[in-house]
């Protein structure tokens, strides 16, 4: 029997993210090849005529999974009955910023959406927040939509995942498929820490051995390595004179296909989600961690780092997290009083 179909939304959809993502969860990259989908397509009122660009486009692709297309500017009737939140709406950032450099723009335009999902969305939908400072704005819209459960906000940090797998691959001149279980813990920000030290690679045809022996190159693992993972963003703003925009898609469609269809067996995966207190990591911040998914859930992986060195990552982190919250919270209540 056909599946029903599932609603999906992605904010900012007619930006270089959202022009590469649709046609992804259209095809069924997303949610897989027999998962009928709605797409819901927001953007801002100027945009409003490139959003209906998209549209046209995606209705002259023919694509057999999609069943409809809502694009609209606005927040109310794109949120209504979603069962997934793709969050991409926001201003990226520019050759020489920062990542938090584009916050002020951003956090407002989150308490604004995550009061229209907490309203209109799928009572069970799941959140994935692209838009930077990632983790921050998942933050955000966590706070201001307290009924929607915490595990359900999750933000982007399997790009970052990807490129340190990618990044091994190409050292050891094997497929990217053959690495496995990087994790990328922290914000999705320069201060994130790319982990190969339980990551491995299965040759086909080969023995699994660990990152470290297959590299055998613990000099460039612990600097150069971490530096690219880190400062890639800013590279291919520098080549491109825009940021990532594909491989920002694929990533999302990953994420939100791990997290719904589960993850391989013997796999984890990146992805920032609300802190339960493991590793030390203050309870309630948005970090990433090793996860691994099944029927829906994550669940973060224990047992997989130094405790000394995922607190020496959180602390100045968590210390600028803390206090917006605390900030947050007094503006809701002066909203509220
Ligand atoms: N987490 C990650 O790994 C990752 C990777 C790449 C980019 N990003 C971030 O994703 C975001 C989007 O990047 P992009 O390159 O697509 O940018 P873009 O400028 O091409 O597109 C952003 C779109 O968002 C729209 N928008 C702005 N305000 C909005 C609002 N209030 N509601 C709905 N839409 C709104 C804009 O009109 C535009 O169409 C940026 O913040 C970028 O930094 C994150
Ligand atoms: O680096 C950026 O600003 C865009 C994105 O976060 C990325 O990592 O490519």
């Amino acid at each position: 029997m056909a599946k029903d179909p599932v609603r999906v939304l992605v904010t900012g959809a007619a930006g270089q993210i959202g022009y590469a993502l649709v046609p992804m969860i259209a095809r069924g990259v997303m949610l897989g090849p027999d998962q009928p989908v709605i797409l819901h397509m927001l953007d801002i009122e100027p945009a409003a005529m490139a959003l209906n660009g998209v549209k046209m486009e995606l209705i002259d692709a023919a694509f057999p999974l999609l069943r409809g297309v809502v694009a609209t500017t606005d927040v109310a009737e794109a949120c209504k009955d979603v069962n997934i939140a793709v969050m991409v709406g926001g201003f990226p950032r520019k050759e020489g910023m920062e990542r938090k450099d584009v916050m002020s723009k951003n956090v407002s335009i989150y308490k604004a959406q995550a009061s229209a999902l907490e309203q209109y969305a799928a009572p069970d939908c799941k959140v994935l927040v692209v838009a930077n400072p990632a983790n921050t704005n998942a933050l955000i819209l966590k706070e201001f939509a307290p009924s929607i459960p915490e595990k359900n906000i999750t933000c982007l940090t399997r790009l970052d995942h990807n490129r340190a797998l990618g990044q091994i691959s190409e050292r050891i001149n094997i497929h990217v498929s053959e690495v496995k279980n990087v994790i990328i813990w922290g914000n999705h920000s320069s201060t994130q820490y790319p982990d190969v030290n339980h990551a491995t690679v299965i040759p086909t045809n080969g023995e699994e051995k660990s990152v470290r022996e297959a590299i055998a190159n613990d000099n460039w693992l612990n600097t150069e390595f971490i530096t690219t993972v880190q400062q890639r963003g800013a590279a291919i703003i520098k080549a491109r004179k825009l940021s990532s925009a594909l491989s920002a898609a694929s990533a999302a469609c990953d994420h939100i296909r791990d997290w719904v269809l589960g993850t391989p067996k013997g796999t984890w995966v990146s992805m920032g989600v609300y802190s339960d207190g493991s590793y030390g990591i203050q309870p309630g911040i948005i970090y990433s961690f090793p996860v691994t998914c099944e029927k829906g859930q994550w669940s973060i992986v224990q047992g997989k780092v130094p405790f000394c060195i995922v607190e020496q990552m959180a602390m100045a982190e968590q210390h600028f997290i803390i206090s917006l919250i605390a900030n947050l919270r007094i503006v809701s209540l002066q909203w509220q009083g």
